[in-house]
């Protein structure tokens, strides 16, 4: 049943295909009109071709229409004519056909293209605060299950218009040979759709329950490859594997309940529409005088309308049963808008003098404040170490340096201007950072140092220099294929040491100027730990590094030290200044717990 409901929700999802793809929706539509018209018009002259070769004089309208027509082209109407005719209008409707079929491909993807890489683009100037507290389930799902299913809901959505548009056709041609019966057979339509409405609300329903429940799925899933590691070493795997299944039962349950509608809505349609058409019939026999031979022309029109209403609902429940994915897709879209990082417009073009940061001040959640009117000064080229207990600050105060996220108070400056006047993609070009657990990409060693830079004489020279400043290159040389060796998922043939450099090499490979570094908590066999002191040493003074420090071996060679305590600056300066006026630092040097 069409009410205002429904009209909104229907032009709900026109607007959302209508905001990526413009009047270029209404080709599509106008396109499906003609070819319906087209049809409709080589099937009604069957009736002429049948009645002429029967040599019988027309009792039908259209044949009078096809009388008149042929008459203002001045064509004799003849078994020949006709029968050119008819071919000619289905040659004309296979090649708009083609035309239609083609055009819809290009719409198809131009749709898809523009989807994705407009929610690609929204991701990544996605502010890094919101999104460290948001659903990565939900994110990994919204892009790569839910976009198929938005592609599923596409094609049925315009196969539905497209059906429509051809019933609409019929209908019309239907009304115009015998308005009564035509009349009565689409009131039987209307009936007919009170009982399906029941069943696309069903079907609407169990769409949005799927799509929740493929993002708890997917959000398990990641975290089920991601700590694969600690999980099979804690045997934990087996109680994760068992949360996966039942997750795995609701998703089958939905996708079930989804398809019964469609077996319920298959089933019941045949046997409705012919106590439809038969109703009308009797009807139109029962109350009309003119003869049942009156209304064949516009019983096989209605036949065919019928066969593409019903296609059609077939395609809307198809689509129904995607169009939780829709919503889900615009909601994230939303989200995504709303918490945009926002990024100044003055281009960083080097690192020449200091960074600088004057009582700033930065909280999570509000009244409880993780960093206190913090004062720093980090020049060019010197090394800074962070050190301070376990939830002191550090990594938040590592994150306001690189820019990922504001300080609520207090200013940041870098050159003497302020960071949020810059521009934040050039600023980045120049920082790297290296993470605890560091990155490797599932691919060559080559493509993870260069970041899949194209392969010719002067990225592999600098390949080597980068490798060589990191401490690899006699590994990479040690290696099978060379730079070409594989490294797999996430490093896992490789020590903690090994990703530790190749992340530096990636970092130096990109020409940074300002390195971040959250030095790995985890205990380096000490060979490996003082080959990575060594490469440290060796970038002393080449680049500008700020350390999250575990390690007395680091702080030792570090320019400054900054003493963090409660989210404020307890004290700074090099080693032996802290060894004697800082309380704290003594007691982490004495337990060891940088
Ligand atoms: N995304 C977040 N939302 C809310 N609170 C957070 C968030 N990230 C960190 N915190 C809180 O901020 C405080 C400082 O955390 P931070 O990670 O900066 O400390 P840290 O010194 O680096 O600790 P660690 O050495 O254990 O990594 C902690 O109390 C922590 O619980």
């Amino acid at each position: 049943m069409i009410n205002k409901q429904t009209f909104k929700k229907n032009f709900f999802y026109f607007n959302f295909f209508y905001d990526y793809l413009g009047l270029r929706l209404f080709i599509d539509v106008f396109l499906s009109i003609i070819l319906g018209l087209l049809d409709g018009l080589g099937i009604a002259m069957f009736i002429p071709l049948i009645q002429l070769s029967l040599g019988i004089e027309s009792g039908v309208e259209v044949n009078n229409y096809l009388d008149r027509f042929l008459n203002f082209i001045s064509i004799e109407l003849s078994l020949k004519n006709v029968f050119f005719l008819i071919l000619i209008i289905f040659s004309l409707k296979g090649i708009l056909r083609f035309m239609e079929i083609t055009y819809r491909v290009y719409l198809q993807q131009f749709f898809m293209r523009k989807l994705r890489f407009e929610h690609l683009d929204l991701f990544n100037t996605y502010d890094y605060q919101k999104f460290s507290v948001a659903d990565t389930g939900r994110i990994q799902n919204s892009f790569t299950g839910e976009i198929n299913r938005i592609n599923g809901a596409y094609k049925q959505y315009f196969k539905s218009l497209h059906y429509f548009a051809l019933v609409v056709v019929y209908v019309l041609l239907a009304i115009r040979t015998a308005w009564i019966f035509s009349l009565l057979v689409l009131l039987g339509g209307l009936l007919m759709n009170f009982v399906f409405s029941y069943i696309y609300k069903r079907t609407k329903y169990f769409s949005k329950k799927y799509t929740q429940e493929s993002h708890h799925f997917q959000g398990l899933l990641m975290q089920a490859i991601n700590h694969f590691q600690y999980l099979k070493a804690t045997g934990l795997n087996r109680t994760f594997g068992k949360r996966i299944k039942d997750r795995v039962k609701i998703l089958e349950k939905y996708q079930k309940k989804l398809g019964i509608s469609e077996a319920i809505l298959s089933g019941l349609r045949e046997p409705l529409i012919i106590i439809i058409v038969f109703g009308a019939i009797f009807t139109f026999i029962h109350f009309s005088e003119r003869p049942v031979a009156t209304i064949m022309l516009s019983l096989i029109l209605l036949y065919r309308a019928i066969t593409f209403f019903m296609a059609m609902q077939e395609q809307w429940n198809f689509f129904l049963g995607n169009s939780g994915s829709i919503s889900n897709i615009i909601h994230f879209r939303k989200e995504l808008k709303n918490n945009q990082e926002s990024s100044g417009d003055i281009v960083f073009k080097s690192f020449d003098d200091k960074i600088e940061l004057k009582a700033v001040s930065f909280s999570y959640e509000k009244k409880r404040p993780v960093l206190k009117d913090i004062d720093l000064v980090i020049s060019k080229n010197e090394i800074v170490a962070i050190v301070g207990e376990s939830g002191a600050g550090k990594t938040t105060l590592m994150n306001i340096l690189s820019g990922i996220i504001t300080p609520d108070s207090g200013r940041f400056i870098v050159d003497g201007e302020p960071m949020k006047n810059l521009d934040l993609i050039s600023f980045r070009k120049k920082t790297g950072y290296i993470v605890q657990d560091p990155v490797i990409f599932n691919d060559s060693v080559f493509n993870n140092i260069s970041f899949w830079k194209e392969k010719n004489n002067a990225s592999l020279d600098r390949f080597w220099k980068a490798a060589e400043k990191a401490a690899i290159d006699s590994y990479i040389k040690s290696l099978p294929y060379k730079e070409e060796t594989l490294l797999g998922y996430n490093g896992i043939n490789i020590s903690g040491g090994q990703k530790q450099r190749f992340s530096i090499a990636r970092e130096l490979f990109k020409e940074t100027e300002i390195l971040f570094m959250d030095e790995a908590t985890s205990s380096l066999d000490s060979e490996t730990e003082n080959e990575i002191q060594n490469n440290l040493i060796s970038l002393k003074g080449k680049y500008t590094m700020i350390i999250i420090a575990h390690r007395l071996s680091t702080v030792k060679f570090a320019d400054k030290i900054i003493v963090l305590k409660d989210g404020r600056i307890e004290s700074s300066g090099t080693y032996a200044e802290l060894m004697s006026k800082s309380k704290e630092f003594q007691r982490m040097v004495r337990y060891q717990s940088l």
